[in-house]
């Protein structure tokens, strides 16, 4: 049974420049021990969707369902939420300090969160088990450091007891946001590791928001990619990487080193910016920056649909959002020569290699004011880091 099953989630801001539709229409599961990667550039809607489900995106308008353990998550009221929060799902966030007070002590923290989740348990037993966690999460001497203040401690270090403060509660779901984007890289393969163990031993659901596709190949089990607020593609991790079939994704894959599944190809970037969530383009969110645009592409936006798993067809699990024939999936010359028949014939110009944006004049506006242009104030592309390491961490390649 799913832990958590987001259904057609919906988030929206209405804000002094129009309504930023952040999140639309977004589902996912999450199965306990498991882990969700959501992937995406700045800006799709990864930390929203998130934060909403935590009750932490106030003002803006929400719709849609969010059960966790058979409980909704979006009708609950703040005092059920509050219990939630903190003991059965723990958020872990890029900067330790949004979580760890400068003013007290670390153990004081985490022991003050343990009584108001656990009020039977007396001090002296709450500080045992802080001290633990620490050592748990490799704080050296955590029986002295855990009297230290945050700014005593590195910033892998921070991140540790951060971790540590998430789990002490034995949450069944870990909500980690760009948990090691700030982390030098030897610092964040420890955190990553320490995170896969601590998962293993707690059996402990969890979902990894990041920018970065090393990341997603070292913890994923399963992957959603987000664009423009929307789902483009969602899959296990494996096809993900070896077989995408959404554009997007292959544009993430084949710009990062090391990401895409397909050994010594050049390094691509994906032209152009995400859009602005005001001013939506028509059809397809993503047909502005697509190499393989057709003509439909620009006035029909393709529902997220099953597509080929890998050569003998689809067994349901492997979503794209794209109007590409089904089979045509991953990295191969055939899929490719697949890709560029169906852009012939579907009245798209011959992909060459470059995004082709669509004349304005054929857009359909989702507004009236709506413009397929980025704008100013698009967020700006970030899948831009270079991990040493990016493929998927199991045994044998294709
Ligand atoms: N309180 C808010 N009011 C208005 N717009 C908001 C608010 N919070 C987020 N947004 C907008 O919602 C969109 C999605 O933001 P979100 O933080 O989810 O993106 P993201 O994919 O997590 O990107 P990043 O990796 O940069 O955090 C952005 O355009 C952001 O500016």
């Amino acid at each position: 049974m799913n832990l958590l099953d987001v259904r057609d989630l919906r988030v929206s801001f209405p804000t002094a420049d129009g309504i930023v539709q952040a999140v639309r229409g977004v589902s996912f599961t999450v199965e306990p021990g498991r882990t969700l990667g959501i992937v995406g550039e700045s800006g799709s809607g990864k930390s929203v969707s998130v934060q909403t489900l935590m009750g932490l995106t106030a003002g803006a308008d929400v719709d849609g369902e969010a059960l966790f353990d058979g409980q909704d998550l979006l009708t609950m009221g703040e005092r059920e939420m509050r219990r939630v929060r903190g003991a059965q799902i723990a958020m872990i966030f890029q900067d330790p300090l949004s979580s760890l007070h400068p003013h007290y002590r670390v153990g004081w923290q985490i022991i003050e969160m343990i009584r108001e989740h656990e009020p039977q348990m007396s001090k002296a037993e709450a500080r045992k088990r802080a001290i633990e966690m620490l050592g748990l999460v490799g704080i050296p001497q955590p029986d002295r450091r855990v009297d230290d203040y945050p700014h005593q401690f590195s910033g892998g270090m921070r991140q540790r007891a951060m971790i540590a403060m998430g789990l002490s509660l034995h949450p069944k779901l870990i909500i980690a946001d760009e948990p090691t984007t700030a982390l030098d890289a030897t610092v964040q393969a420890q955190i990553l590791d320490l995170m896969r163990r601590l998962q293993r031993e707690f059996d402990t659901a969890l979902i990894m928001i990041t920018h970065d596709l090393g990341v997603i190949a070292d913890m994923a089990d399963d992957v959603l990619v987000m664009y423009g607020g929307k789902a483009a593609e969602e899959s296990d991790r494996r096809t993900l990487y070896y077989r995408p079939h959404h554009p997007y994704t292959k544009g993430l894959l084949e710009s990062v080193p090391g990401a895409s599944g397909a050994k010594g190809t050049r390094l691509k970037p994906i032209p152009g910016q995400p859009p602005s969530l005001i001013n939506l383009p028509g059809g397809c969110v993503f047909h502005p920056r697509c190499e393989y645009v057709m003509a439909r592409c620009r006035t029909e936006a393709p529902p997220l649909h099953a597509v080929a798993t890998d050569e003998s067809g689809t067994d349901g699990t492997h979503l794209s959002a794209c109007w590409l024939p089904r089979d045509a999936i991953g990295l191969t010359p055939a899929a490719e020569e697949m890709r560029l028949a169906a852009v012939t014939e579907g009245g798209g110009p011959k992909a060459n290699g470059a995004a082709t944006p669509a004349p304005k004049t054929d857009v359909t506006k989702t507004d009236a004011s709506a413009s397929d242009a980025p704008d100013a104030s698009a967020p700006k592309t970030d899948v831009s880091k270079a991990p040493a390491q990016a493929e998927p961490n199991e045994e044998g390649t294709e």
